[in-house]
């Protein structure tokens, strides 16, 4: 029974690598294959979704400006995306990448943990738990597609990903970084 689910995973990513391509100025992108294919496409605020039907392959790509700084707003529209793709039954995999220049992903909205409520830190919290399970226990095939830096709370949800594809780029940077600010991820 495991067997057969790794293997189904197997198969799908097989179909997922096949989409993705880098160019030569070291970002990756998805081919223009998915691109002409698409069926679908879907823009939440700060996510545009590019949903195949044909390969079952989804790209998610964050457009949150400028750094797609991870907000509570932010976190719960991944969240929705995800959840709404698991629902899709011809959805098999997820891509995770950006549309932001240099950046995957910044981390936690700094601001969301300044001079903010008690009740709403909490709150944040929460859809920062909430997102890393999420994408951690999705029965979809997840990749990462990090096609600029990624420190802290970016890493963390490259982490939960299947797999990650990092652009070739040594001005990109990508590692838990955060207890140099001083932070401590709380105990879940
Ligand atoms: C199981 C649990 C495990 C782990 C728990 C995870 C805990 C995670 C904690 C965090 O994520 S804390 C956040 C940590 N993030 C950082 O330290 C990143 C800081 N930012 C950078 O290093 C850089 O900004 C950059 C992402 C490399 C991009 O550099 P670039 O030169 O391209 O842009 P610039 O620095 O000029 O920034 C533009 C703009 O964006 C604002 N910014 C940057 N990062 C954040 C952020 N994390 N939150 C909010 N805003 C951010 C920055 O202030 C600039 O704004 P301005 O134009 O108004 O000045």
């Amino acid at each position: 029974m495991a067997l057969r689910a790794a293997l189904r995973k197997s198969c799908a990513l097989t179909g997922l690598f096949c989409q993705l391509s880098s160019s030569r100025h070291g970002r990756v992108c998805a081919s223009p294959v998915l691109v002409a294919q698409q069926r679908n496409s879907s823009t939440a605020q700060n996510i545009k979704l590019d949903f195949d039907q044909s390969t079952g392959v989804a790209v998610m790509h964050m457009q949150c400006p400028p750094v797609n700084a991870l907000s509570l707003e932010f976190l719960t529209e991944i969240c929705i995306t995800v959840e709404k793709l698991e629902m899709d039954k011809s959805c098999r995999g997820l891509i995770i990448t950006s549309s932001q220049p240099k950046v995957f992903s910044a981390g936690l909205d700094l601001l969301e943990m300044y001079e903010t409520s008690t009740e709403h830190r909490g709150e944040f919290w929460r859809a920062v738990q909430e997102m890393w399970l999420k994408l951690y226990s999705s029965k979809l095939v997840t990749i990462a597609a990090i096609n600029g830096s990624s420190p802290a709370g970016g890493c963390l949800m490259a982490m939960t990903c299947d797999y990650r594809i990092m652009a070739d780029n040594p001005r990109y940077g990508i590692g838990l970084n955060e207890t140099q600010l001083g932070m401590v991820a709380p105990f879940w």
